[in-house]
């Protein structure tokens, strides 16, 4: 079910709006987004003795905070995170926190794509987390992530069930798979509102949460979104589409 979807340009907008009139700082955004991700994955993957473990794909931008907040509230719960974080963030100390913040909790870095793709199809791999790109994606994708994004897209069932973060990595955001050996994620996690490539993920074995609850109805209103955010009941982080 897609009630109402924010194109890559809206969606860019509406960070904007919230940082600025609404008074939000990135961090706050990005634990809340975090932390219902990490609801998300647990609700639909939890972790049992013999498979915790979740390879965190960490991409350049924002998209990859979601996945080191999502990383930690994860590891506090039960699951051995490895993330993979090839290209990291110089611009903001925010990320080194969250870098530092792994670290002490003795989360594990690996950094060659081989060991990325033998990590991929472990039977004690419970789930890929794809936090490499979000709504600020434009294709074609470049090295490293093209080679690393061919291949989970070809492999198949010989992977752990891929977990994308707002948008499968490699989607266009506004169009959709741009091939046809694009990333076939089994979940979804759309944050404030789905995109439009969203409508592209609609196979009947999938599943597809929102997160990211933190929009008033002032700003639900301008984005015209506020049918999608009455759909979080109580306490809900996290809410099944
Ligand atoms: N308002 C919201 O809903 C919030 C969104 N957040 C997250 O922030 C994301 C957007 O973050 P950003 O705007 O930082 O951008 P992204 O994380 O989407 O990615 C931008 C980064 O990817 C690189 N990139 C773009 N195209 C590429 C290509 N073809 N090949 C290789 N690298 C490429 C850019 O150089 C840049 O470093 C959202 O999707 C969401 O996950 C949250 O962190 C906070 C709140
Ligand atoms: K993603």
């Amino acid at each position: 079910m897609i009630l109402k979807t924010l194109s890559s340009k809206a969606a860019a907008q509406l960070d904007a709006d919230l940082m600025s009139s609404g008074a939000f700082s990135l961090d706050q955004l990005m634990e809340l987004a975090g932390l219902s991700v990490a609801s998300a994955v647990y609700k639909q993957y939890p972790p049992t003795p013999a498979k915790n473990k979740l390879l965190v794909l960490v991409g350049p931008g924002n998209n990859g905070g979601d996945g080191l907040v999502a990383s930690r509230h994860l590891k506090l719960w039960g699951y051995d995170p490895v993330l993979f974080y090839p290209k990291k963030s110089t611009k903001q100390p925010l990320y080194q926190r969250l870098v530092t913040q792994l670290q002490q909790l003795k989360v594990p870095e690996i950094d060659q794509l081989d060991e990325v793709k033998k990590l991929a199809g472990d039977s004690s791999v419970v789930a890929i987390i794809d936090t490499l790109f979000g709504f600020s994606f434009k294709p074609p994708i470049r090295p490293p992530f093209d080679e690393l994004i061919g291949y989970l897209a070809s492999s198949g069932d010989s992977v752990a069930p891929i977990v994308s973060v707002d948008i499968p990595s490699g989607w266009d955001v506004d169009s959709g798979p741009t091939d046809n050996n694009a990333l076939q994620p089994k979940m979804l996690v759309s944050l404030t509102a789905p995109k439009p490539c969203a409508t592209y993920f609609n196979a009947k074995d999938k599943v597809h949460y929102l997160g990211g609850r933190f929009i008033n109805d002032e700003v639900a209103a301008k984005y015209d979104i506020a049918d999608l955010i009455d759909l979080y009941k109580g306490d809900e982080l996290i809410v099944k589409l």
